[in-house]
């Protein structure tokens, strides 16, 4: 067998799809994006698809080695965003060709369903008593939201307060009958991270993600010490070799690749892996579409340590596509009681509505995650 043509499609809300052909007929899809530059990760693609035409597609360690070395400039978003969606969409291809879900060739379940958690709240986290109580009735007891808006370098304790009180405002009206991840979203410098985790201490949140940003890693070791509220990081990191220096360094309790920016599945299964052995949970970052979602759960499903699974069905962004909206075998990815059972079908179970995203790519527009200013005027992380 050998590959013979890549074609992207950029759809709504802000994905890419990857279709890979073959020269006997089986088709291939991966999910290659960074959100707000499906463009760049794009032209990626089709600069990595030179390595590719003409190769056996069977071949999938061989080929993630060619694409990540062959280069000699290596990882970070684009590239690895690339890689990660050729390289679901070739897990896609064995797995169709051997006539088995990619789980199984990845050694066999480990459980017989994954937990999965929703977004509640947006971008500026209003709202979310309604959005839990909506969430809840379709069987959710766990959930994500940001802590804060935007946050200066050193802000006030009004601001703290502000963020600790939705907070609280959840617990009062929950208790622990559901649990909750807080995303610090890179919002929240140094300075301001021990406050917020101190002040959010009594309210035992699941976690905090991203407690500062990723180019800050070096403190993680130093705020795990500081609070009891596990740390979870990893959407911003791209591969092995990112994620090493944050095992070694210690600190993060939770990683969270994102199955569709750090490497695809041969990578993020080692990175599972590397995190077991240092006693590190894993919980896939999944914010995109259904083919990321898919990849993500392939992993969940043969990784001891993996523990809770985003999916984005609701989230804030979904604007103008619902996650499911491109797949034609709806039913499989059904979330009962907050777990969704294995993808069975062959490759990674996902069934694209080819015609519906040739047509939405015709009109698909530029996703851009919006520009914060501080109220005086500098930048503020979104
Ligand atoms: O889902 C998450 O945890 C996020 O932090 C959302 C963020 O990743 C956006 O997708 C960026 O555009
Ligand atoms: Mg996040």
């Amino acid at each position: 067998m050998r590959i013979t043509k890549l074609t992207t499609y950029r759809v709504p809300p802000r994905w890419m799809f990857l279709k890979i052909e073959t020269d006997e007929g089986v088709v291939g899809w991966g999910e290659p994006v960074i959100e707000g530059r499906a463009r760049t990760v794009e032209a990626a693609v089709h600069e990595l698809s030179e390595y590719l035409v003409g190769q056996d597609p069977s071949r999938i360690n061989d080929l993630w080695q060619v694409m990540y070395r062959a280069g000699f400039y290596r990882g970070g978003p684009i590239l690895m965003s690339a890689i990660a969606g050729i390289d679901q969409a070739l897990w896609d291809i064995k797995g169709k060709v051997m006539n088995q879900p990619v789980y199984e060739l990845l050694g066999g379940l480990v459980r017989d369903k994954m937990k999965v958690y929703s977004w509640v709240g947006g971008d500026r986290p209003a709202d979310v008593i309604r959005d839990i109580k909506r969430l809840r009735e379709g069987g959710f007891d766990t959930f994500k939201m940001n802590g804060t808006e935007e946050l200066a370098i050193v802000d006030s304790a009004r601001k703290v307060d502000e963020a600790v009180a939705r907070i609280a405002e959840i617990r009062e009206a929950f208790g622990h009958d559901i649990e909750f991840g807080i995303d610090f979203h890179g919002r929240v410098a140094g300075p301001m991270a021990k406050p917020l985790l101190r002040a959010l201490e009594p309210y035992r949140p699941l976690f905090v993600e991203e407690p500062v940003l990723a180019e800050q890693a070096e403190q993680y070791p130093r705020l795990a010490e500081y609070t009891s509220i596990p740390l979870a990081a990893g959407e911003r990191m791209f591969s092995r070799f990112d994620f090493k220096r944050v095992f070694q360094a210690g600190g993060i309790s939770i990683v969270q690749p994102d199955l569709s920016h750090a490497g695809g599945i041969t990578e993020c299964f080692k990175i599972a892996a590397m995190a077991e052995a240092y006693d590190v949970a894993f919980a896939p970052h999944c914010p995109l579409g259904p083919v990321a979602l898919a990849s993500c759960l392939a992993v969940d499903f043969v990784s001891h340590n993996a523990v809770l699974q985003e999916q984005s069905m609701g989230i804030h962004y979904n604007k103008g596509a619902e996650l499911l909206d491109f797949v034609t075998n709806k039913e499989d990815f059904r979330i009962e009681n907050g777990f969704i059972n294995p993808l069975r079908k062959p490759g990674l179970g996902v069934e694209i509505d080819e015609e519906r995203v040739i047509e939405a790519s015709k009109t698909a527009s530029d996703w851009r995650n919006p520009v914060w200013r501080h109220a005086d005027g500098s930048v503020a992380e979104w």
